[in-house]
């Protein structure tokens, strides 16, 4: 039974992209503020954690998701709110796997869906500038090719980039009501900047200031009605941080 105090709303972000690009170190990351190097890229999992976001309690739910290229990406579409298409700034081959899935989730009949569906192009690994090949214009101009937020960070690095880049794009997200419009799938009405200056170093500004306060609380355990039918699928796992 859901707990009196539990959060009304729950947020579901997806990882998508090529393997490699960062998507496991990302929600680790995001979840325990600490970067680490191996991960098991078979692996399927659902992460959640109780957040403030402007004064409303919310759920966040990230999926770390595993074989883009062959599975339905339908699948991540019809549960994700926030789609995060991860590349990685030195492999341009990730950036055209990340364009096709931008392209293939474009096509999605958003009237039969009760998510929102925002996206975020998301070029990761900027500690490796000295072997960067996508250019942030070049980043920028893909997701502004297919209506996504657009944002680079540095999952390995020490500073607030991957909270930020999260933070900021539910900021967007929270407070508004869902529309069913087909328009939604590609609306940014708050733009995520990013501003690399060095090897690491990462900010993100919004267009409207944050309304998020810096408050993140244990999790507990709430399965919703869509991650139960993933897990009849024995290809999930629902993990809850505490902070
Ligand atoms: N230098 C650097 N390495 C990173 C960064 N983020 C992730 N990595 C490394 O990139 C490799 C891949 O990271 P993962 O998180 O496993 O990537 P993934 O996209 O989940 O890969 P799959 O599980 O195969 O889909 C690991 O060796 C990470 O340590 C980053 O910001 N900078």
């Amino acid at each position: 039974m859901r707990p009196p105090n539990a959060p009304q709303r729950e947020i579901h972000i997806a990882l998508l992209g090529q393997s490699q690009v960062g998507k496991s170190a990302f929600i680790v990351k995001y979840m325990t503020r600490r970067f680490i190097g191996e991960y098991d890229g078979s692996l399927e999992e659902t992460y959640c954690k109780e957040e403030n976001i402007g004064g409303e309690s919310v759920l966040v739910c990230l999926m770390d998701t595993v074989d883009c290229e062959s599975r339905e990406c339908l699948r991540w579409q019809t549960w994700g709110d926030l789609l995060i298409v991860v590349y990685d700034i030195t492999c341009s081959k990730s950036l055209s796997f990340a364009e096709k899935l931008l392209e293939r989730m474009g096509k999605h009949e958003h009237s039969e869906c009760p998510r929102e569906h925002r996206t975020l192009l998301l070029g990761n690994k900027t500690d490796l500038e000295r072997y960067r090949v996508v250019s942030e214009e070049e980043g920028r101009r893909v997701a502004a090719l297919h209506g996504a937020l657009f944002a680079e960070c540095c999952v390995a690095g020490e500073g607030r980039g991957v909270k930020e880049v999260v933070e900021s794009a539910l900021n967007s997200m929270v407070g508004k009501k869902r529309s069913p419009s087909p328009t939604r799938l590609c609306s940014s009405d708050s733009e995520i900047s990013a501003h690399s200056s060095g090897k690491s170093t990462f900010s993100v500004t919004l267009r409207s200031p944050s309304r998020l306060k810096e408050s993140s609380k244990l999790a507990y355990l709430h399965k919703s009605p869509s991650l139960s039918k993933m897990n009849k699928t024995g290809s999930k796992l629902l993990k809850l941080f505490h902070n």
